[in-house]
């Protein structure tokens, strides 16, 4: 994967969405607005526009308990769960498998009214980081998925509006080995989750709308996807 043309811009991208992923709240920058809240998922955004549309960066923080940082980075990767998970899905395509750990994206999303119906063509990249902090503490796992353009899928050909989007899956596993020396389960592991997202809806969509939607698809899409990961792991073995 080293040699392909993307290669350069992977590893620029996924450095800096990972610096940004692993800065708190606070040293992120102000202006960030908690707006919404529910168990150990909080979700921050901006407020940004760029030319009149809204392009507000996201961050949401979570906790869950009996799923390890790779099973999560793994199902939101993989290409065969995503319909699973992904309601507003409508059609995904993988364009080129760039290497085992990078793929290429086609989406179409499902038309959200008033809005006409989006399309999007990004690179996705599975990556393990050392955990520099704690370094007998198990690796840090991430997912980072940005636009790119493709040569057989121009922009805004179809009646799709192609958006730009940057997303970065940030996961860190820990574990709380039982007392009595008996062997690890699921309850003695958990993962902290930093998704950070920011998406720029390509054309010209209300603001009212573009945040309404933005505040209701993002918690539901963040419980559904780890609640679908905690159904799918939870009678296999623990994957670090
Ligand atoms: O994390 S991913 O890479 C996972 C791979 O699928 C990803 C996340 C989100 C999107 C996305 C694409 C289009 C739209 C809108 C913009 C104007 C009209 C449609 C939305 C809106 C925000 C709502 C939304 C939020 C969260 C999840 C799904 N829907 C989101 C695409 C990919």
């Amino acid at each position: 994967a080293s040699q392909h043309r993307l290669w350069p811009e992977i590893e620029k991208t996924v450095k800096q969405q990972v610096a940004m992923a692993r800065m708190g709240i606070g040293e992120c920058g102000s202006g960030w607005q908690l707006f919404a809240e529910d168990g150990e998922m909080k979700m921050y955004r901006r407020e940004e526009e760029i030319d009149g549309m809204v392009v507000d960066p996201l961050k949401a923080v979570h906790v869950v308990k009996g799923i390890t940082g790779h099973e999560v980075c793994h199902h939101f990767f993989s290409p065969q769960y995503r319909y699973d998970w992904e309601t507003t899905l409508e059609q995904m395509t993988v364009l080129e498998t760039i290497s085992d750990d990078t793929l290429l994206f086609l989406q179409t999303h499902k038309r959200i009214w008033p809005a006409s119906q989006r399309d999007v063509v990004f690179w996705s990249h599975i990556r393990k980081l050392p955990n520099d902090q704690d370094r007998d503490g198990p690796d840090i796992w991430t997912v980072v998925n940005n636009s790119t353009g493709h040569p057989d899928h121009p922009a805004n050909v179809g009646k799709c509006v192609r958006i730009f989007l940057t997303v970065c899956l940030l996961c860190q596993t820990r574990v709380n080995p039982p007392k009595d020396g008996t062997p690890l389960s699921r309850e003695n592991v958990s993962c902290k989750i930093t998704y950070c997202s920011v998406v720029n809806p390509g054309g010209w969509a209300p603001a009212s709308v573009l945040r309404a939607v933005y505040k209701r698809e993002y918690p539901k899409f963040l419980k559904r996807f780890t609640a679908y990961v905690t159904n799918q792991t939870k009678n296999k073995p623990i994957m670090f």
